[in-house]
């Protein structure tokens, strides 16, 4: 049984004049445990509204989206809200950590909302998980005085301290120059693999894109599989900030 299944998928959202806009249309994906995916797309090709519904945070207007094979839309939203905390690890290009709390206190927030764990267990994980990623040194700092990377890593050691199934990556190394970034990648891939999670990894760059074991790239809302050579996903030149607009308003 696959761990995420999107089957004919729709996201439609009403405009104020009425009118619905289609953001996604005919969304077919399969993520198996294991997996690692990646998924290339323009700015407006729907990005961050399909990361939205495979984080279980949106439901498809039209179309399946099952996990663990049971249809989300049959779910009571307090269950999809365990789900996503128990199952789902999410990292974003902006690091989104507390500023004013250490690392140990950014990587334990996931921890204060799964039930049975006292608190030193979860400064345990908490710290466990940050020695794993390299920063059992930083334990104490905040985030102003880490470095983008150190940040980064943080945030990957908080999505990571409850073992979750399906690690969502958007624009992981955006914020990263190219070494620290690659750095960041080498080590998500590594922590992936070690606990079998699936990872999907949404991106404008084809580098990035590239180190996935499965491409698709997202064109105005329909997602397709692409070859898994970079020179082919990087194949079709990417937009000029004037095409965009274009793509956005046409
Ligand atoms: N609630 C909404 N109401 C109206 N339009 C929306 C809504 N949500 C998304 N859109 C539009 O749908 C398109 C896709 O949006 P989305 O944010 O998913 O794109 P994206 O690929 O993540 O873009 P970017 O890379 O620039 O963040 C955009 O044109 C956006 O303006």
């Amino acid at each position: 049984m696959s761990l995420l299944e999107l089957d004919d998928v729709t996201r439609t959202v009403p405009l104020p004049d009425g009118d619905p806009l289609t953001i996604l249309s005919g969304v077919d994906l399969t993520v198996e445990p294991g997996d690692r995916v990646s998924i290339v797309g323009r700015s407006g090709s729907g990005k961050s509204t399909l990361l939205n519904m495979l984080g279980l945070l949106d439901l498809p207007t039209t179309g399946t989206l099952s996990f663990d094979g049971v249809d989300v839309r049959t779910m009571r939203s307090g269950r999809r809200d365990r789900l996503r905390g128990s199952d789902i690890g999410f990292i974003f290009q902006q690091f989104n950590l507390l500023e004013g709390r250490t690392a140990t206190e950014n990587a334990v927030v996931p921890l204060i909302y799964a039930s049975g764990s006292s608190f030193w267990r979860r400064e345990r994980l908490a710290r466990e998980m940050l020695e794993r990623v390299g920063l059992g040194h930083r334990l104490d700092s905040l985030p102003g005085s880490l470095s983008g990377g150190e940040q980064q890593r943080v945030a990957i050691a908080r999505a990571l301290v409850r073992s979750p199934r399906l690690i969502l990556a958007d624009e992981p190394t955006g914020a990263l120059d190219l070494e620290t970034g690659q750095s960041v990648m080498d080590l998500l891939d590594e922590i992936v693999e070690e606990r079998e999670a699936a990872l999907v990894v949404i991106t404008h760059d084809p580098a990035i894109a590239a180190r996935g074991d499965r491409h698709f790239r997202l064109v105005k809302g329909t997602l397709t599989a692409a070859s898994s050579s970079s020179a082919t996903i990087d194949d079709e030149p990417f937009p000029s900030d004037r095409d965009v607009t274009a793509e956005v308003t046409g």
